[in-house]
Order: C-alpha cells, then structure tokens, then sequence
C-alpha cells in the first residue's frame, strides 16, 4: 500500500485484510480464571462472557479499562432536503457545542460511568449531497472520512464506544440497510427523532429514490457506504478498523452506528468481531440488524436517541463485569471451600 494515509477505496482495502487473529490464549485463561472466583460457576452470566471478550480482544488474561471513550462524530445530511427528519440540520452544530459545555444526555452518561468523550465534527458548514439525486461522497470524500475515523482512535484507549450526531442520518441508516439486506424501504425506515405521518412517508420515498438512483452501483459495501452513506457513518466505518487493527474492544451504539459496522460486516465479518452491540435501539429494525450481525445486545432499554448514548450505558456494564474479573478473590485466596463432590 503506498505511504500516507488511503486516498481511494483500493487504498482503503488494503487496510480491510490482514487483521490481527483475536488472543484466544488470552480469552481461554480468563475463561479459567473466572472459574476460580468466589461465585457457583457461571453465576455472573453474560459479565462473565464480557470478561473474555474483552481478554481476546485486549490480549490479555486481565484486561484493563483505564482509558474508556465516548467516541462521537457528527456530520450533516443533504438528504434532510426531502423533509426526512422532524428538527432541523442546524440541531447538528447545534448538538456539538451542547456536548462541549455538557447539556447532553451523553454527557451525563459520560459523567455517572466516569468516561471520556471526544466529539470530532465533520465539515459541519457543508453537507453530503442529497443522496437521492447523487452519490452522498465521492470515493476520495468517502475515504478522507473513513481517515478520519481511524485517526481519532487514540492508542491509549481500551474500549470505544462508537456513536453519531447528524440530522437526517436514520434516513442514511435505512437506506444503507435495504441496500445491503434487500427488503422494503417501508420495513427499514423508523422515525428517527419522531417524525409524523407525512414525514416517514417522505422518508421512505427518499429511500425507494435513492434504490432507484443507485440500485446498479451497490453491490460493493463502499459503494454502499459513499452513494448512501455519510460522513460519520464513513468515519465510523474508519474507527471500527482502527480498533480492530490495535486490539481495542468496540460497543456500537445503535440503529445508525451499526449501519457503519454492517457495510464493514458485508465486507468481511471479521471486521466487526472486536465489536459488541451496546444495546437494542427502539428505532427500525434494529433487532433485525442486530441478527443479520450476529450481535446479542446487551441493553434493552427503549432507547432511540443516538450520540452513542446505549453504547456509553453499556459501557457502565462493561466496566462492572470487569472489575468483578480482575477484582474478585479466588477460592484458594478468600480460602473459601469450592464445590463439593467435584
Ligand atoms: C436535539 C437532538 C439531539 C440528538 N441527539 C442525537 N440525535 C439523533 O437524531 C438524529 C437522527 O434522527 P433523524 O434521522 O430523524 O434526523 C441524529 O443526529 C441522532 O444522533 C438527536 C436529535 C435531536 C433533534
Ligand atoms: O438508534 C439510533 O442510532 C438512533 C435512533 C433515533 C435517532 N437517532 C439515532
């Protein structure tokens, strides 16, 4: 691959091959050590399944969350031209300064899980192109965005939690969904922050548009993802591979984060094994996203609000189930008797 960073999908491929295996050393002596805790076998249930993904995935037998992140990126829609979303795309901007002075619900969230946050807003004066006329991106748009996704995952974080900012991208979201899993648009599309009637109405003729307009051109999920796409879907798409190619976990946020994971997961599945699903959102279809991935939520909470809000909850999760791993007394330690007649 030539030096710099990817200019061209080409370019971008290069960095889709040759992942790292996953440490399933690692995974293995985590599964052994949780059964030397104080506790029946399997008694803490899925906790106990975190604490070896998160030793498969980190590579090692006790893992660490020291540095856990809120990652957000924000960028905005042409699409929203079609009357696709019930605010307009000023609330995008809008969001971004709520989250740097701290009035967001991620912001809280952040706050009561004590996790950093980091916001990168993407070109926000400028929008994609309205994608039921013409490609979202262009392929080097496309790529400079998937750059920056893999740019703003710091080396020293040891878990992300992935999420988004950008009126208009539930639209985005569904339309990159019935592009990849076929299916009506009517069946994808939700109601994002609430739109009424007449706006999902519009908004699954938005979708039936941008099939037609695009439908020769996607059966490549890049193609995918710059025709319908936007630019922090791109970005997360480039965050995702950068966290799998540094051994960092990843918690996907909801219905439009995991639109970045299923063109990563239609590209090859083990792009996205680093990654659990934070929770089910209550937007559309999620649940049959979520199986199409092959990821179990963790949380099931009605939640449908996006700025990474279910994965930064699960994230609380996480960080409980691991310090139950690497905090607990074994039974030889706490000199408790282990079960008997075994
Ligand atoms: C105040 C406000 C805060 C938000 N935080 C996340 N979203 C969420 O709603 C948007 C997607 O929905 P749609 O496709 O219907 O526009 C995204 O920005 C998403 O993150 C918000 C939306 C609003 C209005
Ligand atoms: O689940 C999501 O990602 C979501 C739902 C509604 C609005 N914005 C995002």
């Amino acid at each position: 691959m030539p030096p710099g960073p990817p200019r061209s999908f080409p370019d971008l491929l290069y960095l889709l091959r040759d992942l790292p295996p996953p440490a399933e050393a690692s995974a293995a002596a985590a599964r052994a050590r949780q059964a030397e805790l104080t506790k029946p076998q399997g008694s803490l249930g899925r906790l106990e399944e975190i604490a070896e993904f998160l030793a498969r995935w980190q590579g090692r037998e006790m893992p660490a969350l020291e540095h856990p992140l809120v990652l957000i990126f924000a960028g905005n829609h042409g699409v929203v031209a079609q009357g696709v979303s019930a605010y307009p795309p000023s609330v995008t901007q809008a969001m971004v300064d709520n989250f740097a002075s701290g009035g967001a619900a991620i912001n809280q969230i952040c706050k009561a899980f004590a996790l950093d946050l980091k916001v990168v807003p993407l070109d926000l004066a400028t929008a994609t192109e309205d994608f039921t006329r013409a490609p979202a991106m262009s392929e080097a748009e496309a790529t400079a965005h998937f750059a920056r996704g893999m740019a703003a995952v710091p080396a020293n974080a040891d878990l992300v939690a992935i999420g988004e900012m950008g009126i208009g991208n539930t639209t985005s979201a569904a339309a990159i969904y019935a592009a990849l899993y076929g299916g009506l648009p009517a069946y994808w599309a939700g109601r994002g922050t609430g739109v009424d009637d007449a706006g999902l109405a519009r908004k699954i003729a938005a979708i039936d548009a941008a099939l037609a307009a695009h439908g020769a051109h996607l059966s490549q999920p890049l193609e995918v993802l710059r025709r319908l796409g936007g630019r922090e879907i791109a970005a997360m798409a480039g965050a995702i591979v950068a966290a799998r190619r540094a051994g960092i976990p990843i918690l996907l946020d909801g219905y439009v984060a995991c639109a970045a994971a299923a063109v990563l997961h239609a590209q090859d599945p083990e792009l996205i094994a680093h990654c659990l699903a934070g929770h089910q959102s209550a937007d559309g279809a999620h649940a049959n996203v979520l199986a199409r991935l092959g990821k179990r939520p963790l949380l099931d909470l009605g939640m449908r609000l996006g700025e990474a809000s279910g994965a930064a909850m699960a994230a609380g999760l996480v960080k409980a189930a691991l310090a139950c791993h690497t905090g607990m007394a074994t039974f030889a330690e706490a000199q408790v008797a282990g079960k008997s007649g075994s």
